[in-house]
């Protein structure tokens, strides 16, 4: 009947002034995901119980470029750290603060635009599913994550001939440095297990991993809610860098750390796939977000990965805890438990029996 009486009435000048970008919003619809789910009955997120706050180990990477006991001594704190930790934050790391400041000015630039510009930018220039928010298959509020971020494949960014925007120059510089961070520490870690690689220089170039920008929208409806649920990085390892509002948190001794905030480090992580290769030795830890209600918060991770058709075997001798597998089928049967149970269950669906 509405509809009709519109169509009924006689055509008049619009008064209204058209609207401009600043008035589209910027911020995917979470609070409409989060309205529905409470609509279907799932009353509030899990209580997060109060957590210790720590620094991570810090490891002056300089001391690489000193004497043999010097160099011994680094490597032995990183392997330390990614055995006890799964985490450690480095400094003199080799990426310019220009790299970080310019990466993070682009990426504060994209999360700007209007929520539907930033879906069709990602539809034009990257990979399918590369813009992400909040978590399409929870069945419950405690499996929201509350962000949004533009995971990005570095396929997508590197050798595509010149680049048409600043955005993807930016990425492909980032991702070249922090590229290199990344197989010095690789290295470092495998030498410490005794069974030194090329498997990493061969198989992990930058065009084989992913960059993510990570935004975390303010949250005021509810001081419980995550900004990114609890789960293990897919990667051999991550390089992490966080701005100063901190909410990362990880599990040590079975007990969750809020990890401070320290913008002039980069934050390393181990992954599954490093754990799986070692056997075991080094660990890659669960981790998550806790939303901030003020603030909004921004970080950005390289995934350093093989390409898909690489075969992870576990260990060097027997036993071997799981069972070799491709890091395309790794991808694939985590994308199918996010799908299928709103999670990623990751490397228990691989252990030898
Ligand atoms: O934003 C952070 O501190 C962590 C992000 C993260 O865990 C991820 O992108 O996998
Ligand atoms: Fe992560």
């Amino acid at each position: 009947m509405q509809d009709q009486a519109l169509m009924q009435e006689p055509a008049k000048k619009n008064l209204n002034p058209p609207i401009t970008m600043e008035e589209q919003p910027s911020d995917p619809p979470l609070e409409i995901a989060f309205q529905h789910l409470l609509d279907k009955g799932d009353d509030k997120p899990d209580e997060l119980p109060v957590v210790k706050e720590a620094e991570l180990p810090l490891i002056d990477l300089n001391q690489l470029q000193l004497g043999e006991s010097e160099r011994q001594a680094c490597k032995q704190q990183i392997a330390k750290a990614s055995r006890e930790w799964g985490f450690f934050q480095v400094v003199n790391h080799g990426i310019s603060r220009d790299i970080l400041d310019i990466m993070r000015a682009e990426q504060m630039k994209l999360f700007k635009k209007p929520f539907e510009e930033k879906k069709a930018y990602a539809a034009s220039n990257f990979s399918s599913g590369s813009y992400r928010w909040g978590t399409p298959s929870a069945t419950k509020i405690s499996h929201v994550s509350w962000s949004e971020a533009f995971h990005v494949p570095l396929n997508d960014v590197i050798g595509s001939g010149e680049h048409n925007n600043s955005l993807s120059s930016t990425m492909e510089q980032f991702a070249v440095n922090v590229s290199e961070l990344a197989q010095t520490l690789a290295d470092i870690l495998a030498d410490e297990t005794g069974y030194s690689t090329r498997i990493f220089k061969e198989t992990c170039v930058p065009s084989s991993c992913y960059l993510r920008l990570n935004r975390y929208p303010p949250c005021a409806i509810n001081d419980q809610m995550l900004g990114i649920i609890s789960h293990t990085d897919s990667s051999f390892l991550t390089v992490l860098h966080q701005d100063g509002v901190g909410g990362l948190q990880l599990v040590k001794n079975g007990e969750w750390i809020a990890v401070k905030p320290n913008p002039d480090t980069l934050i390393i992580n181990i992954g599954d796939l490093f754990q799986a290769w070692s056997n075991d030795l080094y660990k890659s830890v669960e981790h998550r977000v806790v939303s901030n209600p003020m603030n909004e918060r921004f970080s950005t991770a390289y995934f350093y990965c093989p390409s898909h058709d690489t075969v992870i075997q576990s260990g060097h001798d027997e036993p071997r805890v799981y069972r070799s597998f491709s890091f395309g089928e790794f991808q694939k049967q985590v994308k199918q438990d996010v799908c299928t149970l709103g999670y990623k269950i990751g490397l228990s669906r691989f252990l030898n029996n």
